[in-house]
């Protein structure tokens, strides 16, 4: 019976907004990597009827937690496919070590392990597919951690594409200021016109984001530490921000930049991995 189960950071290695669709959206080119560095959920399946969260999160209330959302999401989808006795019930912990609304999918992993462990646990039997079309509901970055290999992403997100970047070292860091993605998304000067491109061709180019000017332009606290890191390797904005990233060679090089770090900035060090830590404890790696 597994009891602990991972729920990884994601980076957008890449970010390319390519138009705004009339319902608002906006059409992205992304490339995924998980990081082997995340949350850690403990989830015990019982007969409770319930599902109970022992460690809430601060500022977010307990209907609101993408964990409880996930989990009331497949249990009403199972309910309603005969899958599963109204008695079933979970009890889920989290430790949770990803800065929230930080651009490293905290929330959205949390949800797609919670999807994935409790199919497993209480024998659903949904589908890859299955899981991860619930879990888009939730959040447009829930499917690529449903499904858990390193991915180009196209549409809102939705539309993945194995892939096999690099598994390079990094220095995550986060700059202390809240990102709104919808303000983000909103700014008028955001660049939303990038020509869509192949995946082969992007993975050709030099990597960049395209909400990275505006990010920097409004918040003087990343506009630095994108500077500073700069200095010692190439560095960028994940998703919307607001964590930044620079990539290494060796987890060494990373943890010396890491030391220099000024103050405010907290971050950390992790590998980039293409199978998500999610999907080998699935499989008893
Ligand atoms: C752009 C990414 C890249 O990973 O940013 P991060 O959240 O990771 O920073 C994500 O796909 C974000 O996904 P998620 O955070 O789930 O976004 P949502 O809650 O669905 O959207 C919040 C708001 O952002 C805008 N939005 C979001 C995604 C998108 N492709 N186009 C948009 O215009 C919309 O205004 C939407 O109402
Ligand atoms: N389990 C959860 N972990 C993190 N955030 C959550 C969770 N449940 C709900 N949220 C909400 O989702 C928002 C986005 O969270 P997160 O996925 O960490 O950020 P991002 O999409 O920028 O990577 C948070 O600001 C928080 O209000």
């Amino acid at each position: 019976m597994i009891t602990h189960w991972p729920a990884p950071a994601k980076l957008n290695l890449f970010l390319y907004i390519t138009g705004r669709r009339p319902d608002g959206y906006h059409n992205l080119q992304t490339l995924f990597q998980f990081l082997d560095y995340g949350d850690e959920l403990q989830i015990h399946a019982d007969q409770s009827g319930r599902i109970q969260l022992l460690t809430p999160l601060a500022g977010v209330a307990d209907e609101d937690n993408l964990i409880v959302r996930a989990a009331n999401l497949l249990k009403q989808a199972a309910l309603q496919s005969n899958r599963l006795s109204a008695s079933a019930g979970a009890q889920i912990a989290i430790e949770k070590r990803l800065p929230m609304g930080g651009g490293i999918g905290g929330g959205s992993s949390d949800a797609a392990t919670v999807l994935v462990a409790l199919n497993h646990l209480w024998q659903t039997g949904f589908s890859t597919e299955e899981l991860a079309a619930m879990g888009v509901t939730l959040g447009a970055d829930v499917p690529v951690f449903v499904h858990g290999f390193a991915a180009f992403a196209q549409g809102v997100g939705e539309e993945l594409q194995p892939a096999d970047p690099a598994e390079k070292w990094y220095l995550v860091a986060h700059p202390g200021v809240h990102i709104s993605t919808p303000v983000v998304f909103g700014d008028p000067d955001l660049t939303r016109d990038t020509p869509a491109r192949s995946l082969s061709t992007l993975l050709a180019s030099p990597f960049a984001n395209d909400c990275e000017a505006v990010v920097r332009k409004r918040f003087r606290e990343v506009d630095e530490l994108v500077s500073w890191l700069l200095e010692y390797a190439p560095s960028r904005l994940t998703g919307t921000g607001a964590c930044v990233f620079a990539e290494f060679d060796t987890e060494s090089a990373a943890r010396q930049v890491l030391e220099l770090a000024p103050n405010g900035v907290r971050g950390f060090v992790a590998r980039g991995v293409n199978v998500s830590p999610l999907q080998r404890t699935l499989r008893g790696d």
